[in-house]
């Protein structure tokens, strides 16, 4: 859905609400990594080095407008980690896009693709600025002024960027494209999100939102319920939100309330989705729906509901309204929607949280999927994808509940102990569970705890002969315990 059309009032809404994600971003982000790192009994030194991105990269971009006149704006890309592979993550522009904002949204991505086990690491990016006070070739010059700035830190091996909020992939996605392969000739794989006449995945576009209504289900029959006996309530209507509303209640599921940055409305038989789609599109925004009744967009968290989908901002459930919350289940469709204190004060009430870095991993997986179609050049059909996000999904979940059971946590902290161990395993001065087999193996052999590398000329003799490891594990550096 198009959400760069926004009045200068709406964005006013926008950048006040946003104000509290600002002070809490970071700091929540980090609050969850060090608990998770505690339960691990992760190395002090490897957690440090975890929390600090690989490069932070912030570029002056100036444009002319329309009228001649110029204007300055920043960009940012914050490339987090690429142990499990190439750093994966949106772009987001908003007026109030700014470098701890990124960084936190680029440590949230690294998380997140070692939950959904895809091969990436985690990245973020994004520009300062209101994307509906700039016109459709002010957007178009300043995407391209940006990704002149990164084009060669970027790449498909590298970094890949996607949309995020206030991007999209019908413009952006395809300006960033053409950008690059200005550079570097064609190629497609460098961003995904794409449009699909320029080698987007089919499937791509309701991903998240699908990746949603998987999770959701997943979560439901834990707890023998399903989407059609649920009531939900959804804050945010663009690209997720809608897609989330759509197929929930394609299940049967009742939306009884939605909102966006102009409005709220509300019908507790159900909303007619489909109608509300149409309407918002043709009236940029959901106010003013004949199927429902108007509601204060504040209330709308706090709505009598069974299931509530974040799928806006961050930090908007928080110390201030979490009390007040009547949902059984949230749903994190938005990134970081939750701050740690309220995370305390829902449990106490019993309110279960499946968290985002789970919740809304299936656009990254199907930014996975189209990755993997364009290098084998192969486009696959549109059941595939979607096959392959449920599987996805549902062995997603069952891993966050795994990890659960072992650490014996909440499902944010199954979810943040499963990723950061997945990372840590993969850190060359990571601890994994093979340093303590291997620790064994040495201590039989007398050895003293090292730091044994296969890429050490000294130390790789002895690992191939006595542990019998091969040159093709040449990648991998263990740091013993013991
Ligand atoms: N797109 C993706 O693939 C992914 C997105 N996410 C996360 O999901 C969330 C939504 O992203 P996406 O749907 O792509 O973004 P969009 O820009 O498409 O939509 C954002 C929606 O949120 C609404 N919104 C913004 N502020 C408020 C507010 N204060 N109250 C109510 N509604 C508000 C917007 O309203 P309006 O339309 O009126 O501007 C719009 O409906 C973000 O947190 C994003 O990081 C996570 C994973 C992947
Ligand atoms: O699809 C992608 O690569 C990135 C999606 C994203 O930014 C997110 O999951 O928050």
């Amino acid at each position: 859905m198009d959400s760069i059309c926004c009045s200068s009032a709406c964005w006013k809404v926008l950048i006040e609400a946003q104000a509290v994600e600002k002070i809490r971003l970071p700091f929540a982000t980090s609050r969850n990594f060090k608990q998770a790192a505690k339960l691990l009994a992760l190395d002090s030194k490897l957690e440090k080095s975890l929390l600090i991105p690989f490069r932070e990269i912030k570029v002056e971009c100036t444009i002319p407008k329309d009228d001649g006149t110029l204007a300055s704006f920043v960009g940012f890309r914050v490339q987090h980690d690429n142990a499990r592979g190439p750093m994966k993550g949106g772009i987001r522009y908003h007026p109030e896009v700014d470098p701890d904002e990124v960084n936190a949204l680029a440590q949230l991505m690294t998380w997140k693709t070692a939950v959904a086990n895809i091969p990436y690491g985690g990245a973020k990016g994004g520009i300062g600025c209101a994307p509906g006070e700039l016109s459709v070739s002010e957007l178009e010059r300043l995407t391209r002024v940006f990704t002149q700035k990164i084009h060669d830190l970027i790449g498909i091996h590298t970094d890949v960027p996607a949309p995020d909020m206030g991007t999209n992939s019908q413009q952006t996605m395809a300006w960033i494209l053409d950008e690059y392969s200005k550079f570097h000739g064609y190629s497609p794989a460098v961003v995904t999100g794409k449009p699909i006449d320029l080698g987007g995945s089919l499937g791509r576009d309701a991903a998240t939102g699908r990746g949603v209504l998987f999770a959701t289900e997943a979560l439901l029959a834990d707890y023998g319920k399903s989407i059609s006996d649920m009531r939900f309530v959804i804050q945010g209507f663009g690209n997720v939100g809608s897609w989330a509303a759509q197929l929930i209640s394609e299940l049967g599921g009742k939306v009884l309330a939605v909102s966006d940055v102009g409005g709220a409305v509300k019908n507790n038989k159900g909303l007619d989705i489909e109608r509300l789609i149409r309407h918002s599109v043709d009236n940029r925004g959901v106010k003013g729906f004949s199927g429902a009744d108007a509601l204060d967009p504040k209330a709308l968290l706090t709505e009598d509901c069974d299931v509530l989908i974040p799928a806006a901002l961050g930090g908007v459930i928080n110390r201030e309204n979490a009390n007040d919350i009547r949902a059984k289940f949230i749903v994190e469709a938005a990134n970081h929607p939750t701050d740690p204190e309220a995370d305390v004060i829902l449990s106490k009430k019993g309110v279960v949280i499946l968290p985002d870095i789970f919740a809304n991993s299936g656009g990254v997986t199907v930014s996975y999927f189209e990755w993997v179609q364009n290098i084998q050049g192969f486009m696959w059909d549109e059941s595939k994808v979607n096959d392959e996000l449920r599987k996805y999904m549902i062995r997603g979940f069952k891993d966050v509940k795994e990890m659960c059971r072992t650490h014996d946590c909440d499902l944010r902290m199954g979810a943040f102990t499963l990723g950061v161990n997945r990372v840590a395993r993969a850190t060359p001065e990571g601890k994994s569970s093979i340093d303590e087999c291997l620790s064994l193996k040495l201590e039989a052999h007398g050895q003293r705890p090292l730091c044994a590398s296969m890429n050490n000329e000294a130390q790789r003799p002895f690992l191939e002969m006595v542990l019998g490891l091969r040159s093709s594990s040449l990648h991998i550096v263990f740091k013993l315990q013991a």
